[in-house]
């Protein structure tokens, strides 16, 4: 995505605004209000492959995914998107300030990314940005990455090494992360991706961690050997649906919000016009 400031109107706003975070935080124990939000195409790819950054989103949708960064006080990737993308992870709309800015969180269990060499802490360094939390088990990652992480206000998160190691290496629950996050003080999180982290959260029990989906979805099919949104199906699962969905067209793309949790329906109806 490009560095101009970006515009996002009143009127689309108010459209997302049922799906988005209260803006006072209510309940300071609970667990953050956590939107999954990504770009897909016609046939459920994020990305041509993986390792491969690949635009889906137009300009309008792009002001909007940079709006939502603006509604929300982190942003989480798996440590797959850095490698690919070496992306921003700030909200580029007009007129924000610092303190509006979104804290990037990287899911890196064991520290495959150099933070020291990423966009994302030179722009925390021009204060265009805030410096990345990092998830990750390791207890002494490399020290000069450490040094440069800390000096512009970001951290490294450790996880316990507990229930953590599976046949994909180091996995850690997401009521833990979640709960990390809290801890803090984060109270509102967009999960932007990649195709890992959004596909381990859309099966039981985890989707009940989810409070809101807004999805942008592009007219084009990337065909197969994509990045590929299409969780594991559980055996006797119920098909998973998206429940009070509100299709909005946003130039040549469509967003599409919903939730997947029955206990956020009433509070979407009420904020629903
Ligand atoms: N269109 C869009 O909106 C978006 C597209 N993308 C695209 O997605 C692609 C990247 O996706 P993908 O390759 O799946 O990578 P991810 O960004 O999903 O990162 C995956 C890695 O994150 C770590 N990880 C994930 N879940 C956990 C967990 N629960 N506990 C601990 N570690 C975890 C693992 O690291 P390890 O391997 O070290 O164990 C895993 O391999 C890129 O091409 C990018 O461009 C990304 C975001 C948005
Ligand atoms: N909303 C959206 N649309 C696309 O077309 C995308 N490729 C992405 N990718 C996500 O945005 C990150 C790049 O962000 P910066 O512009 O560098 O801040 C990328 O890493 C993905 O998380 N998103």
């Amino acid at each position: 995505m490009g560095s101009s400031a970006l515009v996002f109107s009143p009127y689309d706003r108010e459209v997302l605004e049922p799906y988005l975070p209260p803006r006072t935080p209510a309940n300071h124990g609970s667990l953050p209000f956590s939107t999954l939000t990504f770009a897909t195409s016609l046939d459920s790819a994020i990305s041509l492959s993986p390792g491969v950054q690949t635009i889906l989103s137009g300009p309008e949708s792009k002001a909007m995914t940079h709006y939502l960064r603006s509604r929300h006080e982190a942003i989480l990737v798996g440590v797959g998107t850095v490698m690919a993308d070496d992306p921003s992870l700030n909200c580029r709309l007009e007129g924000i300030t610092l303190e509006q800015q979104p804290r990037p969180v990287v899911i890196d269990p064991v520290v495959r990314w150099d933070v020291a060499k990423s966009k994302c802490l030179s722009l925390a360094q021009q204060g265009k940005g805030k410096a990345p939390y990092i998830v990750c088990i390791q207890s002494n990652p490399p020290f000069g990455q450490r040094k440069a992480l800390e000096a512009a206000g970001g951290k490294y998160i450790y996880m316990g090494f507990e229930d953590a190691m599976t046949d994909d290496g180091f996995r850690f629950g997401w009521n833990s992360i979640l709960t990390a996050l809290r801890d803090e003080g984060l109270h509102s999180l967009m999960i932007e991706g990649g195709g890992s982290i959004i596909n381990s959260l859309l099966v039981p029990p985890e989707v009940e961690l989810i409070s809101s989906v807004i999805l942008t979805i592009a007219p084009t099919w990337l065909g197969q050997g994509g990045v590929t949104i299409s969780p594991e199906r559980k055996e006797k699962q119920k098909q998973l649906r998206l429940q009070h969905p509100k299709w909005h067209p946003l130039g040549e793309d469509i967003i599409l919000c919903g939730t997947l949790r029955a206990d956020r329906g009433n509070w979407l109806q009420q904020h629903s016009k």
